[in-house]
């Protein structure tokens, strides 16, 4: 694993070979942070974050607590396995339908307390696995919010009216959640032939952001553009991957890529990542940011209709990566 010291702003790093890496920011270093950022975003739909101030203990404690989970017979995790109209729970990846093979991994999806599951998985002994669970999504909503405004006043965005991000329902009730949160543990176990198999299939998230700790074995890979194919992720110690959804694609009306992904496995240790999906309430549009658009001129003519996110999630569930040809103007 690389450690975080060799990284400044400047490195828009690349290999030796000269391909280009996903950028690496670093948030100690405020100067040119949101030109960063836009470019990042930009041309990848997404960069790795050190020194975002998310203490690497809880990181840590998320990865183990994963491990802990994973490591449990199949029947005790099959206790909690997801039902076919609930995201929460155990199960193999939900992009699977989309593909002809099985994919090397499983994961067990969260949103907010996971105790109702917890407690049926370990009896006597939840708690602080519902701590770590807990914890860690307060610390990546405020981080997804902080990342959110950097990202949309790197496009000039710089008033609060301009960077409303989705229209609330009408009369909805002020009490409802303002964002929804979903946070993913993935385990790829170690693999006999890992060049047979693939962990997790090649797509976008369709959320607004997604925040990816990766721990330090490497398997994520991003795609920048076709001609370069698929680059590595290697890890850097403590960062977090900052990965550009769907959603925040049509927030943008196309200029922030969402990023195309994927992950790898291999055959001598069993990889944990931690995904945490961030998104707007889910009846709640989503469509391009009015300065973003021109109605009059022909210069930006918004891209996409307004969406909600459970509305594109049907579209991802029917139509997998065309979903964003089904809402395109
Ligand atoms: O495990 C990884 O590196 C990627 C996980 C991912 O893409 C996801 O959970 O959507
Ligand atoms: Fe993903």
């Amino acid at each position: 694993m690389k450690s975080a010291g060799n990284y400044t702003n400047l490195s828009l790093d690349h290999h030796d070979d000269h391909k280009p890496l996903l950028p690496i920011i670093d948030f100690a270093k405020p100067d040119s942070i949101l030109d960063l950022i836009k470019l990042a975003c930009e041309e990848w739909g997404g960069f790795q974050v050190i020194n975002h101030g998310i203490p690497i203990d809880l990181l840590n404690e998320t990865e183990s607590q994963a491990r802990r989970l994973f490591s449990l017979p199949n029947e005790q995790k099959l206790l909690v396995a997801r039902s076919p109209d609930n995201y929460v729970g155990y199960g193999i990846a939900g992009i699977s339908p989309f593909f002809p093979k099985l994919m090397w991994s499983e994961g067990f999806t969260m949103i907010g307390s996971p105790i109702g599951h917890a407690s049926q998985l370990w009896p006597q002994d939840h708690a602080k696995f519902c701590e770590v669970m807990e914890k860690y999504q307060v610390e990546m909503k405020a981080f997804c919010e902080k990342i959110v405004e950097l990202m949309l006043s790197s496009l000039g965005l710089t008033h609060e009216e301009d960077k409303k991000w989705f229209e609330p329902t009408s009369g909805s009730d002020p009490n409802q959640p303002k964002t929804t949160c979903v946070l993913q543990l993935n385990s790829y176990p170690v693999c006999p032939d890992p060049g047979r198999a693939m962990g997790l299939a090649p797509h976008t998230d369709s959320s607004l952001l997604t925040i990816l700790y990766q721990g330090n074995i490497g398997g994520l890979q991003v795609q920048k553009n076709d001609e370069l194919g698929w680059t590595p992720v290697e890890p850097v110690e403590g960062a977090l991957v900052v990965n550009a959804g769907d959603l925040m694609h049509i927030l943008t009306n196309g200029r922030f890529k969402s990023l195309l992904h994927r992950a790898m496995v291999n055959n001598t240790r069993h990889r944990v990542s931690v995904a945490y999906f961030y998104g707007p309430p889910k009846d709640a549009k989503v469509s391009p940011l009015k300065k973003l658009i021109d109605y009059d001129g022909n210069n930006n003519p918004p891209l996409f209709r307004p969406v909600t996110w459970k509305e594109y999630l049907e579209a991802k569930s029917k139509h997998f990566n065309k979903a964003l040809d089904t809402i395109r103007l």
